[in-house]
């Protein structure tokens, strides 16, 4: 290979020229690649000894599309293309798909977003049954921009290739095959093999040699084609209703459709280059980068430690939280045992896994056959005899102190010395609860989010003394569950709960002084979040709302609000969703309702904590109430930031994406604060502490960086040394 290449070009003694792409670990599209791709595709015209062209990517997968990492550079304005649409166009349709030899793509492995596209722009593809195929760039905010509106549809239907583009969902091999997104289907043995056969067939006229831009033969009428996409609005619409750009696709898609393939790619380009500068993108990418930066940190994984290998798990306390976690140990094929007291609670936690198994069942998520080996992992105790093989605990008892420290002094006595100890407290200290043992070193937490086995994030919390090898290895088990694993340090909720403690803190007390909470609902999720803070309430039991919240109101009572709301609905004995009584009434469905009554519990409480009704909060506008409701959130962000609580501040964008449903497409707490800007936040929150209180009263970080007019999310030295 020619230095600086980044394909690699072999001419077999067939007159088959593979161009391999070689950019680890996926492959991706970087502009050095797709212009090392055109210098050998270029080459492999010229050349008289090539008749066909194949063209593969290295170590099993084909291409995991354009390079995330090099998108900076486009919303820099860099010139990264002589002209707009340089490698859509002139590149890929004009030198690949429309020049004099046939290529074939030989697919394996990931198949994603412009890898896809390239793949379509060849004459006839060929890929393994397994290899991955589909086009996710929606969820960065963008459309395919490599041609994929275009041939998809062509290639696949309008139909698919609306549901394939609009819900980002990869297909297999041998389903892509079925939809006619492949020619043939071989072993990966066999891949190459196959697909030089298959170009030099086209070159004899043996197989047909296709542009896939021109073909029309899977498309429909007009007429029907344009019901197609008034549907796909309508979906898109109720779902996205934040977002334009699914709505582009669907126009750029129909652009194709009534004025050719061409046309339609012309619109692709220019609609790219506008969503890639626009903040849903930027915010949707720095998500996606930030999420795979949580597991590189400073000081932890650059020591060269290498995870070892987890096999066997226990996990103690089999109730909402230990049956989650020990159903999604069972789904990533961890052997696991979980440890009763008695036959009877034994016999209960192994049943709230099995449901949750066969729930996957029911939805067609996990056949029969996978359903009964995954229960086979399964191994239900009642003491601590089958321990002593067992490479990590992870224990979900009740929230008591001495239950816990008796726990991690009997584990010490029975499991291995190299069995990492984990706790699944959310309020405890784990200095505490590890203080009887003489094990602190593998002492860790495991925070996980309820239901346990669906939500994607685990806070991994280190103490003083944890060592980074378990560190390492609880960050890389978190991995293979498929959790985005964040590390954070030991402290009163971690980095979720403290940080999204103010939320629930910042409505009730507008509620107390005239806001509607029905309102306030209505413009959080207009926002974006997945619901507002007292249908959250509800939905997690206002009885836990007020255990967890007592935690924050003895440590920092200067910071939390003086409200009676949920103490007097508790008091009712509405429980939330779980009674079908709280903030709202729920259906036997489970559907929410406003109730007239909660006015009286507000008028209560509003004379009980001797506040009146605020006239100017009785009307605030929505973006008001965002702001009111956020901007202490973004304010607790600060605190858990400076205080070292987290490494850096994309962790705790990524924790409020993942653990509280903050939108993706706002970038996360501080990706968003620092879009609106320090000394904006600073200013309305010193405002409102004048009037409201200490609870707004900003941090001394906000303080600071609003008075540099520095950004929220630069790092902070001294924090991290202290980590
Ligand atoms: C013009 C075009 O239409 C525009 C595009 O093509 S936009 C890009 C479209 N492609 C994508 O969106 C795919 C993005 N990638 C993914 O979704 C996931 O990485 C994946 C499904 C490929 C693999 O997931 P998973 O197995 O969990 O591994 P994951 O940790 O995410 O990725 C493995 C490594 O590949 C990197 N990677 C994956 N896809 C990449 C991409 N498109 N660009 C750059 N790096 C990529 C990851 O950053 C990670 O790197 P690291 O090991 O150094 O952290």
């Amino acid at each position: 290979m020619a230095k600086g290449r980044r394909t690699n070009l072999e001419v077999g003694a067939d007159g088959v020229a593979l161009i391999t792409i070689i950019n680890p670990p996926v492959n991706s599209l970087a502009f050095d690649v797709l212009y090392s791709l055109r210098d050998s595709y270029e080459e492999a015209i010229r050349r008289n000894d090539v008749k066909a062209i194949v063209i593969a990517g290295a170590n099993g997968n084909f291409s995991g599309g354009f390079d995330v990492g090099g998108f900076s550079e486009i919303q820099e304005g860099k010139n990264v293309e002589p002209k707009p649409g340089y490698i859509s166009v002139d590149v890929l349709t004009d030198i690949i798909e429309a020049g004099r030899k046939p290529a074939v793509a030989a697919i394996d492995g990931l198949v994603l977003g412009g890898g896809l596209e390239l793949a379509m722009v060849c004459h006839g593809r060929i890929s393994t049954p397994t290899a991955q195929l589909g086009q996710p760039e929606l969820q960065l905010g963008l459309i395919p921009g490599f041609g994929g509106t275009q041939r998809l549809p062509r290639l696949v239907g309008i139909s698919k290739a609306l549901e394939m583009i609009l819900t980002s969902k990869l297909v297999k091999g041998t389903e892509a095959q079925a939809l006619g997104l492949v020619d043939a289907v071989v072993l990966a043995q066999e891949l190459i093999g196959t697909a030089r056969q298959w170009a030099l067939d086209m070159v004899e006229g043996r197989k047909p040699w296709i542009a896939s831009l021109y073909r029309t033969d899977n498309l429909v009428p007009l007429v029907e084609a344009r019901k197609m996409f008034k549907l796909a609005r309508a979906q898109a619409g109720k779902t996205a209703h934040n977002l334009k750009h699914p709505s582009a696709c669907i126009d750029v898609i129909e652009e194709g459709i009534v004025s050719g393939g061409r046309a339609g790619l012309l619109k692709e380009v220019h609609e790219f280059r506008g969503l890639v500068q626009t903040d849903t993108c930027k915010s949707l990418i720095h998500i996606f980068l930030a999420q795979r930066g949580t597991t590189q940190v400073q000081g932890v994984t650059d020591l060269g430690l290498k995870p070892r290998r987890v096999r066997k798990v226990a996990v103690l306390g089999g109730g909402l939280m230990g049956s989650g976690i020990a159903t999604a140990l069972l789904l990533s094929n961890y052997s696991v045992i979980i440890k009763g007291t008695n036959e009877k609670s034994l016999e209960a936690m192994i049943g709230r896994v099995k449901a949750k198994l066969q729930s996957r069942v029911k939805k067609g998520a996990m056949s029969k056959e996978k359903f009964e080996k995954t229960v086979s992992l399964l191994k239900g105790v009642l003491d601590y005899e089958s321990f002593k093989d067992v490479d990590m605990v992870i224990e979900a008892v009740p929230e008591n102190i001495s239950l816990k420290q008796e726990i991690f002094s009997d584990l010490e006595k029975y499991c291995p010395p190299h069995c990492i100890f984990a706790t699944n407290t959310s309020t405890l200290d784990l200095d505490l609860i590890g203080s009887k043992t003489k094990s602190q070193d593998r002492i860790i937490g495991a925070h996980f989010f309820s239901p346990a086995h669906v939500m994607p994030l685990v806070e991994v919390v280190r103490t003083n003394k944890t060592s980074p090898q378990v560190i390492v290895d609880l960050l890389d088990v978190g991995k293979k569950i498929r959790k985005t694993p964040i590390l954070v340090r030991n402290s009163i909720g971690f980095a979720v709960n403290k940080t999204f403690f103010p939320y629930g803190q910042a409505a009730f007390m507008l509620a107390d002084r005239g806001a509607d909470p029905y309102q306030i609902d209505k413009a959080i999720t207009k926002f974006g979040m997945p619901m507002g803070p007292f249908r959250m309430a509800d939905m997690v039991g206002l009885s836990v709302s007020i255990v967890t919240g007592m935690k924050y109101v003895e440590k920092f009572p200067e910071r939390t609000i003086n409200t009676r709301i949920i103490h007097l609905l508790h008091e009712d004995k509405r429980e939330g969703e779980i009674n079908r009584k709280g903030f709202y009434l729920y259906d036997d469905r489970g559907k929410a309702r406003p109730d007239p009554e909660l006015r009286k519990y507000i008028e209560k409480s509003r004379s009980i904590s001797g506040v009146t009704i605020d006239p100017k909060l009785e009307k605030l506008s929505e973006k008001d109430i965002v702001e009111m409701v956020f901007f202490p959130v973004v304010n607790e962000a600060c605190r858990v930031f400076a205080e070292g609580v987290v490494v850096k501040a994309a962790d705790l964008d990524i924790s409020s994406v993942m653990g509280m449903g903050f939108p993706a497409f706002r970038g996360g707490i501080m990706f968003w604060a620092d879009s609106i800007g320090s000394k904006y936040i600073y200013s309305r929150l010193e405002e409102w502490s004048k009037s409201y209180g200490e609870f707004f009263k900003p941090c001394d970080f906000l303080a600071e960086r609003a008075a540099q007019g520095a950004l929220l999310s630069s790092p902070v030295k001294q924090a991290q040394s202290r980590l």
